[in-house]
């Protein structure tokens, strides 16, 4: 169970994979974990060598004080990169982690090989919504938010014919530190990349979910609009896309990680 200790943060982290396939790093969604990747896993080691992380504030990562901002979380990552020796890597997020992505393309340009952008989006906001998600789990915890957080990332459909699947991932959501995700919230509230996506020159996928109400189709559009040759996938799901609609998902995103290699 590797950790990397700076003088800020302790970070949780875990490599699988082929001893010698291209780094491709896997970065999680506000109130999940490295396990969230779980379903790509057996597809993805075959071909690559994953670097799976917790991002701050979640998972068995430290819990420093907030608020966070997406830079930091991003300085996270070449944090991690410099400790592996890793000089470039492929980066896949999720929503949170996609932020983390549209940063790290258009600030680390260099450490980027392709990038993945799932279910994402420039600027979630009104600021009102993260203050008063803040503000609900500071003062009655975890719990109060839970159910309006899964009915945003499954269908209905979804959530009824897959109890498993969606009760490991409400686990993760429950078990998540109340100030590491005050903290995540605060850097999501925060963060406007609409303008830093022209200044992106990896060759990028972004994912979008046809059903997802939390980054709608219409905002991960605006990602790629303006980021220069990226291409758009559309899939029939919900916030999750990894884990409701997982093969799909998986094929597309290994599909376009290997496509020339
Ligand atoms: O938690 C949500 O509702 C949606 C979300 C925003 C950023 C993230 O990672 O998830």
């Amino acid at each position: 169970m590797p950790f990397l200790d700076t003088h800020h943060v302790r970070l949780h982290y875990q490599i699988d994979g082929l001893e010698e396939g291209p780094w491709l790093i896997l970065s999680n969604s506000l109130g999940t974990q490295l396990d969230m990747w779980a379903p790509q896993m057996p597809a993805l080691r075959k071909r690559f060598r994953v670097l799976r992380y917790d991002t701050r504030g979640h998972g068995q990562s430290s819990v420093p004080p907030g608020p966070y901002t997406i830079a930091k979380l991003g300085d996270d990552v070449i944090a991690l990169m410099d400790h592996l020796q890793i000089d470039r890597a492929h980066f896949c997020g999720l929503s949170m982690g996609g932020m983390i992505g549209m940063w790290l393309g258009a600030n680390r340009a260099a450490r980027i090989n392709r990038l993945v952008l799932c279910n994402t989006a420039a600027l979630i906001g009104p600021p009102e919504l993260w203050n008063t998600r803040i503000a609900k789990v500071n003062s009655e915890g975890m719990g109060a938010i839970v159910p309006a957080v899964i009915d945003r990332w499954f269908t209905p459909e979804f959530q009824k014919s897959a109890h498993n699947e969606v009760d490991l991932v409400r686990k993760m959501l429950l078990h998540t530190h109340t100030v590491g995700y005050a903290a995540n919230c605060a850097a999501v509230r925060d963060m406007d990349l609409r303008e830093s996506l022209f200044a992106v020159r990896a060759p990028t996928l972004v994912i979008a979910g046809a059903y997802d109400a939390a980054t709608p189709p219409q905002d991960s559009r605006l990602v790629a609009d303006r980021i220069a040759h990226a291409r758009y996938v559309s899939l029939e799901a919900a916030h999750l896309s990894n884990w409701e609609v997982a093969d799909e998902f998986t094929d597309t995103l290994v599909g376009f990680l290997t496509e020339g290699a």
